[in-house]
């Protein structure tokens, strides 16, 4: 909590003046009841009427200041709470774009959603009433207490039984109340949860009938955390009343006593009516302190999951020192050649340049106890396609996952243009290389917002281009408005097979050095599927291209294919070549094509 007070420091000014406002808005409040004692005492007993409106006045006037004063800090407070709140949410936000897909497997995409929005929300409201019952709590308090005890000391020590009273009840509904706030965060996390699976799975859920399983499933959860927040409720409803109840009976006491003190002589009755306006003030007062206490141990559990969050450090991170290679993959070219030449040498290929290579990489996802990739070690080169074939699960997509440094090595190297992925900041390292996914995945706005996405400055001619050649103009001409036409959310409006050729028209159109095309033609039909490879041909002959896929057909004119097996890999070469040495890959052909086409 104090961590995020530090955050508070662009508003340390607005914040100071609040504080000033407060003082006078409490200063004048505590003032009211001693001008109304004497307007009874000097004014009304003795009949003198000009005293009663001259005190009258000043009554108006010091109410009217504590008025405009309560709505002037109460303006700057929501302010600096907002202010607050929005700084917060966006450095959450940047941070978060920094983790690595380790770190977002860990806390999970709901949970990231609640910390950035109710968390914050919480923090924010209970900031607003910091500002505002912080110093007015204590001062209304003390000062208060000083003006009962000018008025009648004896009186006085009726404070004495009733405040540890109100504090045992508060410490008494503080301590249940607690873990029910920190559960309630859990049970919303939760709920989000459902929420978002059920809206991104609703074909699914409608396909298998799941509908009612579903429902149930969102009750339970939304029930659990209703239940949770009707507990933290009735707590908090029950703290009202019996507050009340004291104030009331100590109220009662104090003009038991108060009376006889004036039978005494001791007090006059316009001291009692001041007292007691005291009273309830200090009552109160004590209400705001402890509704603080309350509310800080629940903005602490916003507090200590939103710090998890700004603490979690990315797994992955630029390099420190400026050691870091500097260039993309075409500035570090030319000190690759170099360096690639013996390797070259050694597999008898025609003296062309390693953009890519594996070496010995091995690759444990976090907690896993078999590494999804083993003894992986290729060179992929310029204008040469590298496919990658191998069944499900055999580590194609972790493989590829691993050059933009999504997830990093567990041991070995992988090295672009010579250079170790590590070694390369991510922005100059994800620059030259063109990604498709496994999974389309497509932004609300229009399609050539989705394919200027691969590089905003594009133009209209080089994002038509990347249409051609990815296949996807054709379609795009017929939608109503072309190039301008809407993708709704998720790319819900396209086919699977659209939103495919539209991912891969987003990394053409960066015109990359290195095209990683993750089983991106599996939702395309045969003939696209050729037509595709044929234009990609001629687009990439400059270009390395990294191509994962599960048909036969896709990856036997590739110059060299890669087979996995079970995170290893079980045979390199071209069709033929594989055809006559490798038994896992033979499976795979014999599986997919006639054995006319195979050979
Ligand atoms: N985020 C993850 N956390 C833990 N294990 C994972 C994760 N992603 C994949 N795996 C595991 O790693 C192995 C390789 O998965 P990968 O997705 O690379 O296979 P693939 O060859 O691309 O499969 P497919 O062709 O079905 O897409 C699998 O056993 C999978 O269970």
């Amino acid at each position: 909590m104090t961590r995020m007070l530090r955050q508070l420091r662009p508003y340390y000014g607005a914040a100071v003046f609040i504080l000033l406002l407060t003082f006078l808005q409490t200063m004048s409040e505590l003032f009211l009841p001693t001008l109304m004692a004497d307007i009874v005492d000097t004014g009304i007993a003795h009949g003198n009427i000009p005293y009663i409106w001259r005190i009258g006045s000043y009554m108006l006037l010091f109410a009217a200041l504590g008025m405009v004063c309560s709505i002037t800090a109460s303006y700057f407070s929501a302010r600096v709470a907002l202010g607050f709140g929005r700084d917060l949410r966006s450095r959450v936000f940047s941070h978060v774009e920094h983790f690595s897909l380790q770190e977002f497997d860990r806390i999970g995409t709901a949970s990231l959603i609640t910390r950035t929005t109710n968390d914050i929300t919480q923090l924010q409201q209970v900031l607003t009433m910091l500002l505002r019952m912080m110093l007015m709590a204590p001062l209304m308090m003390l000062g208060g207490i000083i003006m009962a005890v000018s008025k009648q000391a004896q009186l006085s020590l009726i404070f004495i039984v009733v405040i540890p009273v109100l504090g045992l009840t508060i410490w008494l509904i503080g301590r249940r109340g607690f873990p029910l706030f920190k559960a309630q965060q859990k049970k919303l996390d939760r709920l989000n949860m459902v929420i978002r699976e059920n809206l991104t799975g609703i074909r699914v859920i409608r396909a298998f009938n799941r509908d009612r399983y579903e429902n149930v499933r969102f009750d339970g959860a939304s029930r659990d955390l209703a239940d949770t927040a009707i507990r933290v409720n009735k707590l908090m409803a029950l703290m009202m009343p019996m507050m009340m109840l004291i104030l009331d009976v100590s109220i009662i006491c104090i003009v038991g006593f108060g009376s006889f003190q004036i039978s005494y002589g001791n007090m006059q009755v316009g001291d009692l009516m001041a007292f007691v306006q005291y009273a309830t003030q200090i009552l109160f007062s004590f209400l705001m302190l402890s509704m603080i206490f309350i509310m800080i141990p629940r903005a602490s559990a916003s507090a200590a999951r939103v710090n998890e969050v700004l603490d979690m450090q990315p797994d992955i991170v630029d390099p420190v020192a400026t050691q870091a290679a500097s260039g993309t993959v075409s500035a570090v070219a030319a000190d690759m050649n170099t360096r690639a030449q013996p390797a070259d040498q050694a597999n008898n290929h025609p003296a062309r340049d390693v953009v890519l290579e594996f070496d010995g990489v091995e690759f444990f996802y976090p907690g896993a106890e078999q590494p999804a990739l083993k003894r992986i070690s290729f060179q992929a080169r310029r204008g040469e396609v590298t496919a990658i074939i191998g069944g499900t699960g055999s580590g194609k997509s972790t493989l590829v996952n691993l050059i933009p440094r999504f997830y990093d090595v567990s041991a070995g190297a992988i090295r672009l243009n010579g250079h170790d992925v590590r070694e390369l900041t991510q922005e100059r390292l994800r620059e030259g290389v063109g990604y498709v996914p496994q999974k389309a995945l497509l932004f609300t706005g229009t399609v050539a917002d989705n394919i200027r996405y691969g590089k905003p400055d594009a133009t209209q001619e080089q994002l038509v281009h990347a249409a051609q050649i990815a296949q996807a103009d054709e379609f795009i001409s017929r939608m109503p408005e072309g190039y301008n036409s809407e993708i709704t959310q998720g790319g819900s409006n396209v086919s699977g097979g659209q939103k495919q050729r539209l991912s891969i028209a987003r990394a053409l159109v960066r015109q990359p050095e290195l095209y990683i095309f993750d089983d991106s033609f599996s939702a395309l039909d045969f003939k696209t599927d050729a037509k595709l490879r044929a234009a990609l041909k001629q687009e990439t002959v400059n270009a390395t291209v990294l191509m994962v896929a599960q048909r036969v057909s896709t990856v036997r004119d590739a110059d060299q294919i890669i087979v996995l097996d079970e995170g290893e890999i079980a045979g390199i070469g071209t069709h033929h070549e594989l055809m006559q040495h490798s038994e896992v890959y033979r499976e795979i052909v014999s599986s997919q094509l006639s054995e006319e086409e195979s050979a």
